[in-house]
Parts: structure tokens; C-alpha cells; sequence
């Protein structure tokens, strides 16, 4: 399980049983423990593409064959609300990281099970959830900000987050299969960083679709090693 936010491990590792603190490296912490019996390990990538381009390419080496994000977005439709969970269909590669990998004509998409397996367990959870495209971008303080949002909302895209792109197209790349799960913590009319500082204050709608989201993506993990 892939959170950006070390902070995440810590609530991941809660509905985990014998956890274990692995290692604190920069912004990538580890935990690993199970989940009705199949063995989980959490780790952080940090913000952005780059250092997560550098997590999946140092799991994938050692072995991690099924990696799913478990993230926070920015909704870019105004029907999606605070703590709804966002499936990516496919990611919107305007990102450094994905780029300096492969020419933008190849796809960022999740794996078709892994995301079926997502959405199937999210309906389970009775999270309210949308499925489509999203939008990996490297910063949300770019001076066209409000007009590259807009184009990317006109075209249909559901959301954007920083890391999905890169996930996705170095899983490609490398074999393994992924999914994005995104928590939705701005709505497409609030101010980006009142609605950040809210999530991090631990704002209930927001905490209730992270709790979501990684229940979620655990039982995903479970239906899909049945498979
Ligand atoms: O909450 P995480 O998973 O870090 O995801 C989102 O939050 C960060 C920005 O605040 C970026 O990493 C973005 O993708
Ligand atoms: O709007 C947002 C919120 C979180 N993360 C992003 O990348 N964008």
C-alpha cells in the first residue's frame, strides 16, 4: 500500500494485526503486517512522482508484485464531495516523473483486475466512489493553476494528485500491477490550502474516506490474491 504521507502508515498499520516498524528513510517509512492472513506492507513515497518513482523501483526489486495507492486528491467535478473515494481509470500523465520514463503517448492506467477488485471492495464498504480519469501533476502552485484545472474538468478528468501517473506507468514498465485510490480532500470550488491544513487537522469527512479508502485497497488485496 502506497500512501504519500508517512502519517498514513500509522492508520494503515491500525486495522493491520502483528505489525512491525520496518524503517524511517527521508519521507519513506515502512510498516508491514497482515490483513485476514495475507501478508501487507505499507510504505510512504513522499510528495510527488519522484520519490515515488524511486519506491515502486525499490519494491519492485525486491519482489512487491501488486502495489495500490492510497492517496488524496483535489475533485475537479463539482458532484464529488469531501471524503469520496476516487478509482483511477487511467491518469492524465502531466507530471516530471512518468515522463522521463516513457514517451507521453504510452497510457497510465491501473491494472483491470486490481482496479475491479477495487471497486467491487469499495461498494462493499458503501464508500461513495467514482470511477474515470484523473490528473497527476508535479504542483498545485503553478501560475495557471485555475486555467489548467479548468481545461482538465471541461474534458471529463475526476480529480488530481501528484503521484498516480508515475505509479502507474513504472508499473507498466516493470511488471506489476497497480491501482490509485484517491481520497477526495478539496472540492472543485474550495481554496486548495484551507481544505489541505483542514485534512491534516483530521476534518471527520475527510478521515472517514482515508479510513475508507485503505479498508478498501486491503480487501481489494485479499479477492485479488483469490483470484
Ligand atoms: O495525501 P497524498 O497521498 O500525499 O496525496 C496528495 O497530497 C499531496 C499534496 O498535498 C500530494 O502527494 C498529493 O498527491
Ligand atoms: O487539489 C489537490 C489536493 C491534493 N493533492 C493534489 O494534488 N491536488
Amino acid at each position: 500500500m502506497l500512501p504519500g504521507d508517512p502519517a498514513r502508515v500509522d492508520r494503515i498499520a491500525e486495522v493491520l494485526d502483528d505489525t512491525k516498524e520496518l524503517a524511517f528513510n527521508r519521507e519513506f517509512r515502512s510498516v508491514k503486517g497482515t490483513y485476514k492472513g495475507i501478508q501487507v506492507l505499507a510504505v510512504s513515497t513522499g510528495i510527488g512522482g519522484a520519490s515515488t518513482a524511486i519506491a515502486v523501483e525499490e519494491l519492485a526489486r525486491i519482489g512487491v508484485k501488486v502495489m495500490i495507492r492510497i492517496g488524496s486528491c483535489g475533485a475537479l467535478q463539482p458532484d464529488i464531495r469531501l471524503g469520496d473515494l476516487i478509482l483511477a481509470s487511467g491518469t492524465v500523465r502531466d507530471d516530471g516523473a512518468s515522463a522521463s520514463y516513457a514517451k507521453p503517448i504510452y497510457p497510465a492506467v491501473p491494472d483491470t483486475k486490481l482496479l475491479f477488485e477495487c471497486i467491487r471492495a469499495a461498494e462493499n464498504e458503501k464508500a461513495a466512489c467514482h470511477v474515470g480519469i484523473t490528473r497527476s501533476h508535479d504542483s498545485f502552485y503553478i501560475d495557471e493553476e485555475e486555467e489548467v484545472s479548468k481545461y482538465w474538468s471541461e474534458r471529463g478528468v475526476l480529480g488530481a494528485d501528484m503521484e498516480t501517473a508515475a505509479l502507474f506507468v513504472i508499473g507498466g514498465l516493470r511488471g506489476v500491477k497497480t491501482a490509485s485510490i484517491l481520497n477526495t480532500v478539496v472540492e472543485s470550488e474550495d481554496k486548495l490550502e484551507d481544505h489541505i491544513n483542514d485534512y491534516t487537522s483530521g476534518d471527520q469527512k475527510m478521515m472517514h474516506g482515508e479510513k475508507l479508502e485503505i479498508l478498501t485497497a486491503l480487501n481489494a488485496f485479499v479477492s485479488y490474491d483469490q483470484l
